[in-house]
């Protein structure tokens, strides 16, 4: 879908402008065009384009000056190509080093643009298509099932990937939410553009603005650049609002004028600039009681759940837990490079049983402690047991305030577990069922710092 992919023409020659913007609409392109440098960053202040084609030679502020004003001071990652005329060549080759794409000379075949551009297009394309597979590698994930009600998911999911609606997807805690959001975008017609996830738990209130509708240098204390907020990088594409039900009440505010208007404003700007992008919110919260007890803005609610996909809990689709201890079998066996070949009845028996509070997050963390903790073929329910710390009488703490308490307890589990990774913040997070941001602000609040990597 080239046309969600946006392309601004700078050209101070009319015609020149006129014909770049055919030939490439016709390759089905999104184009805007600007006559000077100067008319460029105002159209930049409305819309981010990942890629500007600039002439060298124009009134006013020229090409260099241009590129090196987009690069330092918007934004490093937009594409500049520069074009230019016989007499500059040297020129061009030059602004190369300071970060241009590649130069295009007017004379030649608009055909060697055009390769350029498309150049530009599917590195954009594969920068986001790696990313999404970071997260969601193909077959790292178990996108069939066995019960009704998740086949239901997946019909919804192929359903209203292709309509532009505000999907809201609704579950317990590590019921696979964000999988089903990754697998909307990759579905969509905006899959090779960027899927960007935010979760709205992580960021204090004056941050998770920041973090969306982003800032001009100096807007506050520590601003000391422009930054371009999410909403506008995810132009194009699909932008994920997991736990969207503790987002504060200011923002949610500005979220709503974001999806009325489609424009944002960064901070520290009063300047409109339109956006395109799909959202997805996740939720494991009753949103409509967070409405009733005033927590979440009703009229905002409406908005985000166009369509609401429920995903039900492990437990409420237990046929799929024998394919998913497979699945995470054969999934940690070959990261790990272990050679399981079979899984001990008993053992398989148990996880059969087990009720799965924390869904399948709790499954694939077991199976992956199983898998780490086995040296022979066969997984075995032994390695469960873990030591139990018994106080001893004559070991009883001394009667603590609470808040005391809880941090002394805070730091012992958190210094055991670990002690347990060798250290591995990534790998005790994932043990501890918490992200790894998370347990970083722990380590930092309770100062635990000489325990990490
Ligand atoms: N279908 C699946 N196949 C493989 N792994 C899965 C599947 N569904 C979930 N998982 C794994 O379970 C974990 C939790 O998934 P995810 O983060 O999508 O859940 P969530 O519902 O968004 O959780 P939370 O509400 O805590 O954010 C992840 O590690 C994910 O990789």
């Amino acid at each position: 879908m080239t046309g969600l992919f946006k392309i601004l023409i700078v050209d101070d020659d009319a015609d020149y402008r006129e014909t770049y913007k055919m030939l490439l609409k016709r390759k089905g392109y999104n184009i805007e065009a600007a006559c000077s440098a100067e008319e460029a960053l105002n159209v930049m202040d409305k819309e981010f384009y990942p890629l500007i084609i600039t002439d060298i030679m124009m009134p006013g502020k020229d090409g260099v000056s241009f590129l090196r004003e987009v690069k330092d001071l918007y934004d490093k990652n937009v594409e500049v190509i520069m074009v230019t005329g016989y007499g500059s060549i040297e020129t061009a080759v030059q602004t190369m080093k300071m970060g241009a794409f590649g130069y295009f000379i007017k004379s030649h075949n608009p055909e060697e643009l055009i390769l350029e551009i498309e150049k530009v297009y599917k590195i954009f394309s594969l920068q986001n298509i790696n990313k999404i597979n970071k997260n969601n590698e193909k077959g790292r994930h178990l996108c069939t099932s066995k019960n009704k009600k998740m086949q239901k998911v997946f019909e919804m999911v192929e359903l209203v990937a292709a309509s532009n609606s505000n999907v809201l997807i609704t579950g317990e805690s590590g019921v696979g939410k964000e999988i089903i959001a990754h697998l909307i975008h990759e579905k969509s017609p905006r899959a090779q553009m960027p899927f960007i996830p935010i979760n709205c738990q992580y960021f204090s209130a004056g941050l998770i603005e920041s973090e969306l509708f982003g800032h001009e240098k100096g807007a506050f204390t520590g601003a000391a650049s422009r930054r371009i907020g999410h909403l506008e990088e995810a132009n194009g594409g699909t932008i994920f609002l997991d736990e969207i039900g503790d987002m504060e009440e200011n923002t949610q505010v500005k979220l709503l004028r974001v999806l009325e208007t489609k424009k944002i404003e960064r901070i520290g700007s009063n300047k409109l600039i339109d956006v395109d992008f799909r959202l997805v919110s996740a939720t494991n919260k009753d949103l409509g009681k967070s409405v009733l007890s005033g927590r979440f803005r009703e009229d905002l609610y409406y908005r985000i759940n166009t369509i609401e996909i429920k995903v039900p809990p492990l437990r409420e689709r237990r046929e799929d837990i024998e394919d998913l201890i497979y699945f995470f079998i054969n999934r940690f066996n070959m990261e790990m490079g272990k050679g399981i070949k079979t899984i001990d009845e008993d053992t398989k028996a148990y996880l059969l049983d087990y009720k799965y509070p924390g869904n399948i997050r709790e499954l694939k963390n077991i199976i992956e402690r199983l898998v780490v903790l086995s040296n022979g073929g066969v997984l075995k329910a032994e390695m469960f047991k873990t030591e139990k710390i018994n106080v001893n009488e004559n070991e009883k703490e001394n009667i603590t305030p609470y808040k005391e308490a809880k941090q002394n307890f805070e730091k012992r589990y958190i210094i055991q577990v670990l002690k347990e990774c060798q250290n591995n913040i990534t790998h005790a997070a994932n043990i501890m069922e918490i992200s790894r941001r998370q347990l970083f602000n722990k380590i930092i609040e309770l100062d635990l710092k000489e325990y990490i990597k």
